[in-house]
């Protein structure tokens, strides 16, 4: 039997994809999420292996040249990539696979056979993303200013007809949680019914 869709979601950086990934994980045994590779360095608190794979640019490129990875960007300065090992762990174990990634992983997942349902989680301002991001204190100034100007495209872009399924603007947090459980609900059941069933 097929597995359970994935998810793809994507965003402006500070819009709140993160925040929303620690909430579902609390539906135990539902959700995986696929750990990207990044040349970025860790912000405090952020382990190896847990919210990213650290490496290097030669790393990354070597990866890459190996063909190990599903889609992969260039990002405000950094590189990402979602490797097929990732998002395979997750389909075998019959786990909803959420990726997190920028507008050209969208595009480039959009060429794929991967049928996720895409969705957009938009912030309710670019007033709101600053702040946003700016009381999150990981970036420096530039770095926040690279990221509010591909917010500003992202949040044109994501406009597009048939680009999202959904676009969920996350002003309050327990209601941007509620559409997000509600669009992926279906979803939900399915991995419940078939995991009770094993
Ligand atoms: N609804 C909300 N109300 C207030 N603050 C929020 C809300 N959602 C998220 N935040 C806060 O906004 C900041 C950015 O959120 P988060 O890190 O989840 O964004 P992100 O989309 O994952 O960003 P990035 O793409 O850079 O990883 C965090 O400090 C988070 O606590
Ligand atoms: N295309 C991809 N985009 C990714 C991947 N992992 C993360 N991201 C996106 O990068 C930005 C910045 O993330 P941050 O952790 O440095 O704030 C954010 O928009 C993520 O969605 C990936 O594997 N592929």
């Amino acid at each position: 039997m097929a597995g359970p869709r994935p998810v793809v979601l994507s965003g402006p950086s500070g819009a709140g994809k993160t925040t929303l990934k620690k909430l579902l994980k609390e539906h135990d045994s539902v959700f995986g999420f696929s750990v990207s590779y990044t040349t970025r360095n860790p912000r405090p608190g952020e382990v190896n292996g847990k919210e990213y794979h650290f490496v290097t640019r030669e790393a990354m490129q070597t990866r890459i040249e190996n063909g190990d990875f599903i889609e992969h960007t260039e990002f405000s300065g950094n590189m990402y990539g979602t490797s097929k090992e990732a998002f395979q762990d997750v389909q075998a174990k019959n786990l909803i696979c959420i990726l997190d990634i920028d507008m050209q992983g969208v595009r480039s997942i959009k060429r794929t056979d991967l049928n996720p349902i895409y969705i957009s989680i938009q912030p309710p301002s670019m007033e709101v993303l600053e702040h946003r991001l700016i009381d999150r204190k990981t970036e420096s100034e530039e770095s926040l200013q690279k990221r509010l100007r591909a917010a500003r495209v992202d949040m044109e872009i994501s406009k597009e007809q048939g680009l999202f399924d959904t676009v969920i603007v996350n002003d309050s947090l327990e209601e941007a949680h509620g559409q997000l459980k509600a669009v992926l609900l279906e979803e939900i059941q399915k991995v419940k019914k078939t995991n009770m069933s094993s």
